[in-house]
């Protein structure tokens, strides 16, 4: 289950030269940024509806396909997952209200 992300995003670098027309994610890689950008953006509005809702099951559904569009977004850009799991990981620990303090001018 751990490696769910990383091995769906070699699934995503093979899918970057299949076939766009038996392919969802083939046609997105092959696409305009434009597109899986509107896409991440309508996965999301889905999410918030989800919740306001306090549908749960609905929620987990739309979480999965708005972090399926964004790691389309990474595979696209070239970016691996790995990368942003490494960030969260480098954060752990660190609270964010004294991450955003260090961040303000004194
Ligand atoms: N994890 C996913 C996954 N999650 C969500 N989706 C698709 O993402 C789309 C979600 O968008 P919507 O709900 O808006 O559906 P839609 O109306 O059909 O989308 P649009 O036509 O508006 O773009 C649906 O078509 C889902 O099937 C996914 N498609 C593929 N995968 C993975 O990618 C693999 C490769 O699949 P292909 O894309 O067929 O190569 C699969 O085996 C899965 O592991």
């Amino acid at each position: 289950m751990n490696d769910i992300l990383p091995a769906l995003a070699d699934m995503l670098e093979q899918r970057r030269s299949a076939d766009a027309a038996t392919s969802y994610t083939a046609k997105l890689l092959q696409g305009d940024t434009e597109k899986i950008l509107k896409k991440i953006i309508e996965e999301a509005g889905e999410v918030l509806m989800a919740a306001k809702d306090g549908d749960r099951e609905h929620l987990v559904y739309e979480t999965a396909d708005l972090w399926f569009h964004s790691m389309i977004l990474l595979a696209q850009q070239g970016i691996r997952v790995e990368n942003v799991l490494a960030e969260l990981a480098r954060r752990q620990g660190v609270s964010g209200l004294a991450e955003k303090a260090a961040r303000q001018p004194s």
